[in-house]
């Protein structure tokens, strides 16, 4: 639906106006930027996105031309095809290093009420297209969401969920093998894993298939939420499995999921260990994160000097049984509306617009990893970090005596 739909829906009034937002479209719009390119004067909309999506090498971000077969599969199947280029500057003693990376935001395909075996498998037909796109596309790196396998169920607190989870050579890893096999494509699949040597306990666990369909590693998310209906420390712990940097075959890569985009360490800790990407594939509503989303992962770009791609799933999940999540809300049956908006940020704090806030899609794009060693050069955030202080502040904030440091003016309690 975009602008002439979104008309009616403002001229009908509230009734319709929900129909109409209840899709999940920013008033009949696909996205913020799509909004504002049809309603601004082309030369207003481009300020405008010169201010929201910033500058890469002095220059606002180029589109991407992908082949015909990725727009054929991308119409066929219905799912937003977005591709971008970020540069970096040309280097005397060094050739760019471009590497073309992808990023899949998808909803459920049947009721969670379906047979697991089903849902799983209806999801796997949804994606082999949209991943079919990204290979045909020359995608290098390509990330799926958070626990893509399966619905976002851990708002329930219900164990039956458990069963969705699968050891990381499981069925689902063996799925994403024959695509990077087949598309010599390195693929981050972030499932609910079952550590079954371990007395089959669960995890959240992103696991990292390398370009020739190898498991080369895996990453279990080091923070869980506890906030709104993220029941997810119900089910899981948290991960351990430190901060690990992949070296593939297009670059170093690493997993930061979803609510560890909240800790600015977490962030810091896979660029001390050298990343040069970071995926954030993540689950999360509007109510709760909407105006962080679009702000977060930049910052951390910048901060860190590295590129990082955000990923939301999207649409609306019911449940069979009302669940209250004990902050006083009345018992409901769904988490509210995942917002898609996957996007990428890079070091120099340009970033690209965002997919579709309620359709599947596919967001591609190259970036010259040179950008990140050109902006610790640039901007010397390495450099000037004083890490010292932070090791001694953080040893000493660990201590049971710990005593903040804290300067009182002695007139605070005197002077009425
Ligand atoms: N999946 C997940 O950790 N969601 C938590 C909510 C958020 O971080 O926005």
């Amino acid at each position: 639906m975009e602008r002439e739909e979104a008309e009616i829906v403002t001229e009908n009034g509230d009734a319709e106006a929900k129909k109409g937002f209840s899709d999940g479209s920013i008033c009949g719009f696909e996205s913020l930027h799509r909004l504002l390119q049809s309603s601004l004067s082309p030369q207003l909309f481009q300020e405008v996105s010169r201010m929201l999506l910033g500058m890469n090498c002095g220059r606002p971000l180029e589109t991407v031309s992908l082949p015909d077969p990725a727009k054929a599969l991308s119409s066929t199947h219905d799912f937003d095809l977005q591709a971008f280029s970020f540069r970096a500057d040309n280097e005397s003693l060094r050739a760019p290093r471009i590497v073309r990376v992808g990023l899949i935001q998808n909803s459920i395909s049947l009721p969670t009420t379906a047979p697991f075996l089903d849902q799983k498998r209806a999801i796997f037909q949804k994606l082999a297209p949209i991943i079919d796109a990204a290979g045909t596309s020359g995608v290098n790196i390509l990330c799926l969401q958070e626990a893509w396998t399966m619905p976002f169920a851990f708002c329930t607190r219900e164990k039956k969920w458990c069963e969705f989870a699968e050891p990381v050579d499981g069925e689902s890893t063996q799925f994403i093998q024959d695509f990077a096999l087949k598309y010599n494509m390195v693929i981050i699949s972030p499932i609910l894993e079952r550590d079954v040597k371990h007395g089959e306990t669960l995890w959240n666990t992103a696991v990292i298939i390398g370009n020739h369909g190898n498991i080369l590693g895996k990453h279990r998310k080091n923070h869980i939420p506890r906030v709104g209906d993220f029941n997810e420390s119900t089910y899981y712990m948290e991960g351990n499995t430190g901060h690990p940097v992949f070296e593939t075959a297009f670059g170093k890569i690493a997993v930061n999921i979803c609510y560890g985009r909240h800790h600015p360490l977490n962030w810091l800790a896979f660029g001390l260990n050298g990343a040069e990407i970071v995926f954030n594939p993540s689950a999360t509503v509007g109510e709760l994160s909407e105006p962080m989303w679009p702000i977060e992962a930049r910052n951390a770009a910048i901060a860190n000097s590295y590129f990082i791609g955000s990923i939301n799933r999207v649409g609306t999940e019911i449940f069979p049984n009302p669940f209250t999540s004990g902050d006083g809300k009345p018992q409901h049956t769904d988490f509210g509306h995942f917002y898609g908006s996957s996007h990428f940020s890079a070091p120099d704090a340009s970033c690209t617009p965002s997919l579709s806030r309620f359709k599947d899609g596919l967001m591609i794009s190259d970036m010259d990893l040179n950008l990140c060693r050109q902006l610790k050069d640039k901007w010397g955030f390495r450099m000037t970090a004083r890490y010292e202080l932070y090791a001694e502040m953080l040893a000493n904030y660990m201590k049971p005596d710990f005593e903040p440091q804290v300067v009182t003016d002695p007139l605070l309690h005197k002077i009425p």
